[in-house]
């Protein structure tokens, strides 16, 4: 950092601090940020900077005291041992239907569907080794996450110890129950703290909150979908990875379900587009995959995502008045 004077320090520091209090209310509040998280760190870590630089500007309120006090740097990335990919969306059943007949022109082989709730959180990656819950890692881009495991060890529904003393990763969404949400809301109201805009920010700001004591007071949960490498642990089809998943006593969602046609996939939409609302937790949607791992491997992905598996989204709901 160039010398710079007292007063010249001063000022960036109030400037940077409005700037990044600014952007953080678009980020959390009004799911409208209007800077990329690389400007927003670049401006954070040259808050921290300056902080380090002239201690007797760091205020009580700067965004870098929002964690708990420590002047902490930020996450370690942890590079994702199969990238987490993610799904091509079908809008309506037409969509669904030209995703099945692409699937019927890739096997000659008989296949059936699981459909699963499209939880909406915040994806996460759980490592356990000898069945010990040793890191947990958000999505990120896809192939490089965040370490938030100091986070995740603190969501009480995330077992530390699994069922069997195994190495497996585990793959899920974390979510905020509706519930919850609403006595956080009323919660930083009262407080005079600026309100989440919906359950999956208040999520993704309370896990990527550097301060765990954030996440020890918020009820999160999760649920879990994928075991990577899944044929090594002897399953050979979604519906037998969900069991495991359960028997290991990760929260596995309870309203899969396996089906043997589209057709059976609208009536699975169509019950969740009407009853969603009187679930504890959002869901934007319906995943339809191939159950057969011996069918998925045939398909394949592509540069983003699996050929085996779609996600079904419901509209955007009306905002509740
Ligand atoms: N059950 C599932 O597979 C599932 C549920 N909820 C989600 N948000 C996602 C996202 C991907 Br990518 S898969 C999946």
């Amino acid at each position: 950092m160039k010398d710079i004077t007292f007063n010249e320090a001063r000022h960036r520091v109030d400037e940077l601090q409005e700037l990044l209090w600014q952007y953080s209310h678009e980020y959390y509040v009004l799911d409208q940020p209007s800077v990329t998280d690389e400007e927003y760190d670049q401006l954070y870590y040259e808050l921290v900077t300056l902080e380090e630089a002239f201690p007797e500007l760091i205020h009580l309120d700067s965004p870098t005291q929002a964690v708990g006090g420590q002047l902490l740097e930020g996450f370690e990335k942890v590079a994702h041992s199969t990238p987490m990919m993610s799904l091509d969306d079908a809008f309506d059943i037409e969509e669904l239907s030209a995703f099945d007949r692409r699937l019927q022109r890739l096997t000659a082989s008989a296949y059936t569907y699981t459909a699963e709730l499209k939880i909406d959180g915040l994806a996460i990656n759980l490592r356990y080794e000898e069945g010990e819950l040793v890191e947990a890692a958000t999505r990120g881009d896809g192939t490089v996450g965040e370490n938030v495991t100091e986070n995740i060890k603190r969501i009480r529904m995330i077992p530390k110890k699994l069922t069997q003393a195994i190495d497996i990763e585990v793959r899920g969404e974390i979510y905020m129950p509706k519930r919850s949400f609403l006595e956080l809301n009323q919660a930083r109201e009262l407080e005079g703290l600026e309100i989440f805009a919906n359950p999956r920010n208040a999520a993704a700001g309370t896990i990527r909150n550097l301060d765990p004591s954030v996440t020890q007071r918020r009820k999160l949960s999760g649920f879990f979908y994928t075991i990577v490498q899944a044929e090594q642990y002897g399953v050979s089809s979604q519906d037998e990875a969900l069991d495991l998943i359960e028997k290991l006593g990760l929260p596995v969602n309870q309203e899969h379900t396996q089906l043997q046609d589209i057709q059976d996939i609208v009536d699975y939409i169509e019950k969740y587009q009407e009853g969603r609302q009187a679930l504890p937790y959002d869901i934007d949607g319906i995943v339809v995959k191939v159950n057969e791992f011996s069918i998925q491997n045939q398909a394949g992905f592509t540069a983003r995502s699996p050929r085996w598996a779609v996600a079904y989204k419901f509209p955007a709901e009306e905002a509740e008045t």
